[in-house]
C-alpha cells in the first residue's frame, strides 16, 4: 500500500458546523529552518490540514509554505495554539501567531495546556471567545484538558470548545477522557498518534500490516480514523508522510479495531496535564 496524492481524507464536522480534514499533518519538532520545505511537501502529497503551535517556533514556515503552494486558502485548514506563558495576553499572542502565519483567519486556535497552577486558562478562554466572535478564527478549542478543566470553562464561558487535542495512541488511549470529551459534543483530536513512532513494533499491529499489505503506521492511523478521531501524525520524511496519508484508504474490520483497543498499556509519553507546569512553553 503506497501513498498517493489522490488519497481522499474525509472531513469531520465540528460542533459549530466547521469542517475539518480528519487526517492532518503535525509539525512539532520540525526545525524552523526546514518547516517551509516539509510543509510544502506535505501539501504536495495531499495534506490539507496543518497543526502547529506558537511554542513550536515554526509558524512562519507553515505560513510561507501555504503561500508558496498556490493552493486556495479556503482548501487548507490551519491550527495553531496559545503558548502557556501567554495565557495572560491571549489576544496579543494570537495576533503574533496570525502575523507569523501570514493569515487573516486561523481555522482553529487552541489553548495548548491548561497549566492549572497558573489559574489563567478561563481568562484566556474568554479572550479566545471574543476573538472568535470578532471572526479571527473559525473555531476555538483546547488541548490537554481534563474533565475538571472543561467543567471550569463551562461554568464561566459561552462558547463550547470545538476540539480537545489529547495524547492518544495504542499504548495510551485515555478512553475515559475521550468518552467524556465526546459526550460534551467536543471532537477528540489525537496527538502523538503513533506514540512518536514507539507504538509501531507490536506483533498484533505487525500481523494486521502483513494481512493488508500495509505498514504498522498505516494500521494505527486507520484505527484512529475508524474510531472517529481527528489525527495529526508528524513526519519530516517525504515517503513516510505519504505513507501516513494513504492510511485514509484503509478499512479495518470491527474485530481488528477491538484488538487495537485492547493494546492499552498506560504508556504515556508526554506530561500529565493535571500536574504539568509548562508555564514557559
Ligand atoms: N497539543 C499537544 O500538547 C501536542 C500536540 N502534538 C501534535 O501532534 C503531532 C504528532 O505528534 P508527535 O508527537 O509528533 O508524534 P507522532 O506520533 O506523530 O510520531 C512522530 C514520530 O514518528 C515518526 N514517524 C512518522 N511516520 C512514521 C512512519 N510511517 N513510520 C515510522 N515512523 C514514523 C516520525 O519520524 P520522521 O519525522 O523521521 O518520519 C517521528 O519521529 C505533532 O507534530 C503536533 O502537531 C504533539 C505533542 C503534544
Ligand atoms: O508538542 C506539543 O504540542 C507539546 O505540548 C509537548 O510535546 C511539549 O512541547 C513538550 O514536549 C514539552 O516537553
Amino acid at each position: 500500500m503506497t501513498g498517493s496524492p489522490r488519497t481522499v481524507v474525509p472531513d469531520l464536522t465540528l460542533g459549530n458546523s466547521v469542517r475539518i480534514p480528519q487526517l492532518g499533518f503535525g509539525v512539532f519538532q520540525v526545525p524552523a529552518g526546514r518547516t517551509q520545505e516539509v510543509v510544502e511537501d506535505a501539501l504536495a502529497a495531499g495534506y490539507r490540514h496543518i497543526d502547529t503551535a506558537a511554542a513550536y517556533g515554526n509558524e512562519a514556515g507553515v505560513g510561507a509554505a501555504i503561500a508558496a503552494s498556490g493552493i486556495p486558502r479556503s482548501e487548507i485548514f490551519v491550527t495553531t495554539k496559545l503558548r502557556n506563558g501567554d495565557q495572560g495576553r491571549a489576544r496579543a499572542a494570537f495576533l503574533d501567531s496570525r502575523r507569523a502565519l501570514n493569515l487573516d483567519v486561523v481555522d482553529l486556535y487552541l489553548i495548548h495546556w491548561p497549566v492549572p497552577s497558573q489559574g489563567m486558562f478561563v481568562q484566556a478562554w474568554k479572550e479566545l471567545e471574543a476573538l472568535y466572535r470578532d471572526g479571527y478564527m473559525r473555531a476555538i478549542g483546547v488541548s490537554n484538558f481534563l474533565p475538571d478543566h472543561l467543567d471550569a470553562l463551562y461554568e464561566q464561558s459561552q462558547v463550547l470548545p470545538a476540539v480537545n487535542q489529547i495524547e492518544l495512541h495504542p499504548g495510551f488511549q485515555q478512553a475515559d477522557l475521550a468518552a467524556d470529551t465526546v459526550s460534551r459534543g467536543i471532537a477528540v483530536e489525537a496527538y502523538s498518534p503513533l506514540g512518536q513512532g514507539r507504538e509501531l513494533a507490536g506483533s498484533q499491529v505487525a500481523a494486521l500490516a502483513e494481512k493488508y499489505g500495509a505498514t504498522a503506521a498505516q494500521i494505527v492511523l486507520a484505527w484512529h480514523l475508524a474510531s472517529g478521531r481527528i489525527v495529526i501524525p508528524k513526519s519530516a520524511d517525504s515517503a513516510r508522510m505519504r505513507e501516513n496519508l494513504a492510511s485514509a484508504g484503509l478499512d479495518l474490520a470491527q474485530e481488528e479495531l477491538d484488538l487495537l483497543d485492547g493494546l492499552e498499556g498506560g504508556r504515556r509519553i508526554g506530561a500529565d496535564p493535571a500536574t504539568a507546569d509548562f508555564s514557559q512553553l
